[in-house]
């Protein structure tokens, strides 16, 4: 990945206030002294954009194949349109529920077999990637790599793994907070308290509902 674009991603993130530091709750009643909210960036279509960019270098690096494009609902459904737009590749939706009067999971035009590439924003412990590829398979599509923005390094990546998802994020959020020590956004210290807390409070599968309710 370009080393430069992804420094100037991390300094827009930060001055959109994507990354917080304080005293935030996880839904399990968790304290975390950092949130990360990548939603915010659908407000911002050059850093939208950029997000997208950095993707397709990770897909190129990689020599991902993919037929289809399917943003995790709800917060990477901006990104996965860009992504579409800037790759020309078709978009589907899965959504988070059916409707009263229709029994659909999935939108758009798709084939059977199709290889579905699924774009997340945040991952916490991956439960959103794994239930998306699961409903996606009821429609016998495959999706056998999923990349987000973000990976906060509490599990995720790993439960995703072991549901046969190959996973990779553009940021790590370790390698945030380093390069935020860096650019002397935030002190050392602060830092440490970061990696100590993500480090100490990896998550199973079974936590579900964790992503921080602020
Ligand atoms: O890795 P996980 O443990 O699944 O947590 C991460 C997910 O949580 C957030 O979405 P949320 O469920 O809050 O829904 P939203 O995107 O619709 O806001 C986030 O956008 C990810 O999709």
């Amino acid at each position: 990945m370009n080393r430069a674009e992804l420094e100037s991603f991390m300094d827009n993130l930060y001055e959109i206030g994507c990354v917080k530091f304080g005293e935030f709750y996880l839904s399990t009643g968790l304290k975390t002294p950092v949130y990360f909210d990548l939603r915010l960036i659908i407000s911002y279509p050059k850093i939208l954009q950029q997000a997208a960019r950095l993707i397709q270098q990770i897909i190129a690096d990689k020599n991902i194949k993919y037929d289809l494009i399917c943003g995790v609902p709800y917060g990477a459904l901006a990104l996965a349109v860009v992504l579409s737009i800037q790759t020309d590749k078709p978009l589907i939706l899965k959504r988070k529920n059916t409707k009263d009067y229709g029994e659909k999971m999935v939108e758009g035009a798709f084939e059977k077999s199709n290889e579905c590439l699924l774009i997340e924003d945040t991952v916490v412990f991956g439960s959103s990637v794994i239930e998306t590829a699961q409903v996606l398979k009821d429609y016998d599509l495959n999706s056998n790599v999923c990349i987000g923005i973000l990976d906060r390094e509490q599990g995720g990546a790993e439960n995703i793994g072991q549901h046969g998802l190959l996973f990779y994020s553009i940021i790590k959020a370790s390698e945030f907070v380093e390069y935020l020590v860096k650019k002397g956004k935030i002190t050392q210290e602060k830092m440490n308290e970061v990696i100590i807390f993500l480090k100490s409070n990896l998550y199973e599968s079974k936590d579900k509902n964790i992503f921080p309710v602020v």
